[in-house]
């Protein structure tokens, strides 16, 4: 079932088009990645869909309700869809389990208890509860930034680049939950990155995103052996040749 679609979203920066007519739909429980070098307009079509820039053209659906773009605001984006931004944004002065409680203030002391614990342990933050961010591992933060965003359930999770902070432990333990608690869930998650390997091993669907345009969105299997867009088979064969050349240097292995 789909519950996010775009439909045309177009946005200019001082007359150069950055997200040029961009469409796409993600369904309940999903996982689309879109990849595309830096400048291609990733950040900006995340921006768009969470509310924080206006498009110039387009329309946003949640599950085939329309949702107003025209709106002319300073508070930044829809309830039901939560960015986690690149740089996580979480309160230095607070622990972890707090960051994720100050998302609840609006619901009764019990609940946002039952809810902040559940999502510890959703999140794989238990052990850590009681540490402040600088205490805890990269891995760690970006997952507090996921609980938080959908400690109220929203029903679309947004990621700018979120395994590009983290060493490759960190990067394996958060594909994992990430993949568990979107299923878990039920939510549809767009995630964007320059690195398609990560898109590879965490996306149900992957879109490459070349100046503004999204040339194929598909399968992994299928942007694999895609003949489809030129770019789309050197981005991919860039991605590939890190392994070739690995295992030209160690032919033993
Ligand atoms: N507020 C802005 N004002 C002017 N130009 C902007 C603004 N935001 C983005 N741009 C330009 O739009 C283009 C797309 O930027 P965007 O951040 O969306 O790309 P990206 O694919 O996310 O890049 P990266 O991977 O480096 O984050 C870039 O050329 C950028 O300089």
């Amino acid at each position: 079932m789909s519950i996010l679609t775009i439909s045309n979203f177009t946005r200019q920066y001082e007359n150069r088009t950055v997200v040029d007519d961009i469409s796409l739909v993600v369904g309940k429980g999903e996982i689309v990645a879109i990849v595309g070098e830096s400048g291609s307009g990733k950040t900006t079509l995340l921006n768009m869909i969470s509310g924080n820039v206006k498009p110039e053209t387009g329309h946003l659906f949640l599950e085939n309700q329309e949702l107003d773009l025209q709106f002319d605001r300073l508070i930044k984006e829809f309830p039901e869809i939560k960015l986690v931004p690149q740089d996580y944004r979480l309160k230095p002065e607070h622990k972890i389990w707090e960051n994720i409680d100050l998302a609840l203030t609006r619901y009764t002391h019990e609940y946002r208890r039952e809810r902040v614990m559940e999502l510890l342990e959703l999140c794989g933050l238990t052990q850590v509860k009681d540490k402040k961010p600088r205490e805890v591992s990269g891995g760690e933060k970006q997952r507090t930034a996921i609980a938080r965003a959908i400690a109220e359930e929203p029903q679309v999770l947004l990621l700018d680049e979120p395994f590009s902070n983290l060493d490759s432990i960190n990067k394996q333990k958060l594909r994992e939950k990430l993949v568990e608690v979107i299923r878990q869930e039920e939510i549809a998650c767009l995630f964007v990155t320059h690195d398609l390997m990560d898109a590879f091993l965490v996306a149900d669907r992957i879109g490459v995103m070349y100046k503004g345009k999204l040339l194929q969105l598909d399968k992994p299997e299928v942007i694999l052996k895609s003949k489809q867009e030129e770019y789309v088979s050197k981005f991919v064969s860039s991605a590939l040749n890190v392994f070739r050349e690995f295992f030209e240097r160690y032919p033993n292995l």
